[in-house]
């Protein structure tokens, strides 16, 4: 649904005091954050952090010992099993190293989740899982091959796919350009870009990558002190006077790959 000019943006991620703890280490004290509708937001930090805790959070994959979490209004952690099922085929994940299984073909990979959690024949879901690895720029000779077959950027296209495949709102993705070559970050960079526009999604994603920053994250949350310690566009990022959210938008890396005229000192 798009927002008109004098409406607000749609919240479909709501985290309200966050309290997430391993043991004696608490990683997340008292964090909140909001998520748009349509929007692709970059979450980073310093390794550690808890950018995948949160992710793992967010999807109920982990119960935190404290805090609220709504995602398309409902609260993921009071949903009766039926209604986690259903919420959760609104979203997709891509887990950090594609996460495909190794035993089956990316064809059968991106099924899985069709298998898993419609009543689809197998014809349908030969076909619509087709045009998912399509969709995400995989040639035809790769449907048949298995993960171990792929090269590492083909694998996380094939973990894309696998996301998209029940047409997901929301997709989490978690350093999806991490081990890829400059070219090949860059070129999925711009696949997220064009199937979140092509398909409105609202696309999490968990990044180190400054490029992908800049070239196709609307808001940026950055996580720190064990809370989101800032939200917003990358010009106001640069504004941040915090040690490591300057060091990151300001350091040598930052002023690298900067277009010109930002992350100046
Ligand atoms: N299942 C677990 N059991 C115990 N500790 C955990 C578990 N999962 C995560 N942690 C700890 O929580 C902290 C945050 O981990 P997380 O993977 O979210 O960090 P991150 O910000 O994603 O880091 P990176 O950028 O290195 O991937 C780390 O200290 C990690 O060791």
């Amino acid at each position: 649904m798009m927002d008109g000019p004098d409406q607000k943006p749609e919240t479909v991620i709501r985290v309200r005091d966050l309290v997430t703890r391993f043991g004696t280490h608490t990683v997340h004290e008292g964090l909140d954050l909001d998520v748009r509708r349509g929007e692709i937001i970059g979450v980073v930090g310093g390794s550690g952090t808890g950018k995948s805790v949160l992710l793992r959070a967010i999807v109920g994959l982990l119960t935190p010992q404290e805090g609220r979490i709504e995602v398309l209004g409902q609260d993921v952690g009071r949903t009766t099993e039926d209604e986690y099922r259903r919420l959760r085929r609104r979203w997709g994940v891509m887990f950090q190293d594609g996460a495909l299984f190794s035993s089956l073909t990316v064809q059968g990979n991106v099924e899985a989740p069709m298998r898993e959690q419609t009543g689809l024949s197998p014809e349908l879901r030969r076909t619509l899982a087709d045009i998912k690895v399509r969709m995400v720029g995989l040639p035809d000779s790769a449907h048949a091959k298995y993960p171990a077959e792929l090269s590492g950027g083909m694998r996380k296209r094939a973990g894309f796919a696998r996301a998209i495949a029940l047409d997901p709102e929301i997709v989490f993705l978690d350093e999806p350009t991490a081990g890829l070559d400059p070219i090949g970050a860059a070129a999925f960079d711009t696949l997220i870009r064009q199937l979140q526009a092509a398909l409105g999604l609202t696309v999490f994603l968990v990044t180190h990558d400054l490029d992908s920053l800049h070239a196709i994250c609307d808001r940026i949350a950055v996580l720190a002190e064990r809370r989101v310690l800032a939200v917003g566009t990358m010009s106001e990022m640069l504004d941040i006077d915090h040690p490591w959210v300057r060091e990151y938008f300001h350091g040598p890396r930052a002023r690298a790959v900067a277009p010109s005229g930002q992350a100046k000192d």
